[in-house]
């Protein structure tokens, strides 16, 4: 069964806009951030992860973002072309703005977290009428992700390059990708999340993350596919919700809930999971798989990048997670 039909003739797979920063990663792990001595630098910000990840699995892919005029935007742009993504659409700010920097604490496998220091961050200053509709013209997906939402004018660069996927009939895809401390109150964020997503055909996220965008219905508690059925109300077709280590379900317009298999995986640190799983899950529907072996494979690659160092580094080959597939059925991997 076919859920969403993605457009033919396009000279590229996948374009996602929003932000373009820099992950700083524990190299002592297992201790608290006050403690933590030296870091790693890659590449980070959730779409593009996401779109590193459509690259690796062999995508032809592009983003459109604002990167700082310093050594951490050069670094992020040579990362992206060296990872064959078309860069043509990222633009230099011109204001002094900074790379957005996410440092990260692995305390546990289980209990880690991000500070992020976003203060005139560049990839915020995307303006509307830097977003080239040509890019967006040529795509067969538009990915957006909610913090590019978080301020003006990258806010209505989102909403441009929805008007532009509408108009061009590219299938797009929403990573709710909610970070808090971007925000004012989830009031204010749940506005604008809830109208970019009545645009979106895909929308991935955490359970958390719906619940952010229900604060206004008083629901005394949720339910996946009470949340996911409002959707279907507007453009959606797919519906995925996510929770952590217990796996996924999709819904999709005929209320059906499509359970993803999970693998058991050596954790080295949770973050990174959402954005392998939206590559690996959106990879496969796009071949045209059913949604349950799209989801497992992106089950599989969330596994492969949680047990790695980096989010964007890590993020794998078609070869690889069809050998962790493997592996994990020959009962070679255990969980940490
Ligand atoms: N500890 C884990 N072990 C195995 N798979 C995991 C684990 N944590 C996450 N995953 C996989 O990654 C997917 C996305 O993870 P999740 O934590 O829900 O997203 P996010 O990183 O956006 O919060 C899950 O649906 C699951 O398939
Ligand atoms: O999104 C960021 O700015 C930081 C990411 O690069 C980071 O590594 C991360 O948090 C990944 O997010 P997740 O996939 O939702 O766990």
């Amino acid at each position: 069964m076919t859920y969403v039909s993605f457009p033919t003739n396009k000279a590229l797979d996948f374009v996602a806009i929003g932000r373009l920063c820099i992950d700083l990663n524990a190299n002592e792990i297992h201790r608290p951030m006050e403690e933590t001595m030296t870091f790693t630098k890659y590449v980070g910000g959730s779409p593009a992860n996401i779109t590193i990840g459509m690259s690796r699995l062999g995508l032809r892919s592009a983003f459109i973002g604002k990167v700082a005029n310093d050594q951490m935007g050069r670094f992020i742009t040579d990362y992206l072309q060296r990872n064959k993504i078309e860069t043509t659409g990222v633009v230099t700010d011109t204001t002094g703005a900074v790379t957005g920097l996410a440092f990260t604490e692995i305390k546990s496998p289980t209990d880690c977290s991000i500070l992020m220091y976003r203060d005139n961050a560049a990839d915020l200053k995307l303006t509307p009428n830097e977003v080239q509709e040509e890019l967006i013209a040529q795509a067969k997906v538009l990915l957006i992700s909610g913090t590019a939402l978080a301020k003006s004018p990258s806010r209505e660069a989102v909403f441009q390059a929805l008007n532009y996927a509408k108009k061009h009939g590219a299938v797009i895809v929403f990573d709710l990708d909610y970070r808090p401390y971007t925000w004012t109150s989830p009031e204010e964020t749940a506005v604008y999340y809830n109208l970019a997503a009545e645009k979106c055909d895909i929308i991935l996220g955490t359970r958390e993350e719906f619940d952010m965008m229900e604060c206004f219905e008083n629901n005394e508690s949720s339910n996946d596919k009470v949340t996911a059925s409002k959707w279907f109300n507007h453009s959606a077709k797919i519906v995925i919700i996510k929770h952590g280590k217990e796996g996924s379900i999709a819904y999709t317009q005929d209320d059906e809930g499509h359970r993803a298999k999970s693998f058991p995986a050596k954790v080295v640190k949770t973050f990174g999971a959402g954005d392998s799983y939206a590559a690996g899950f959106l990879y496969g529907v796009m071949q045209g798989w059913t949604l349950e072996k799209s989801m497992e494979f992106g089950s599989a690659a969330a596994c492969i990048v949680i047990s790695s160092h980096s989010c964007s580094d890590a993020m794998p080959t078609v070869n690889q997670v069809e050998d962790y597939i493997e592996r994990c059925n020959r009962n070679e991997i255990t969980a940490s």
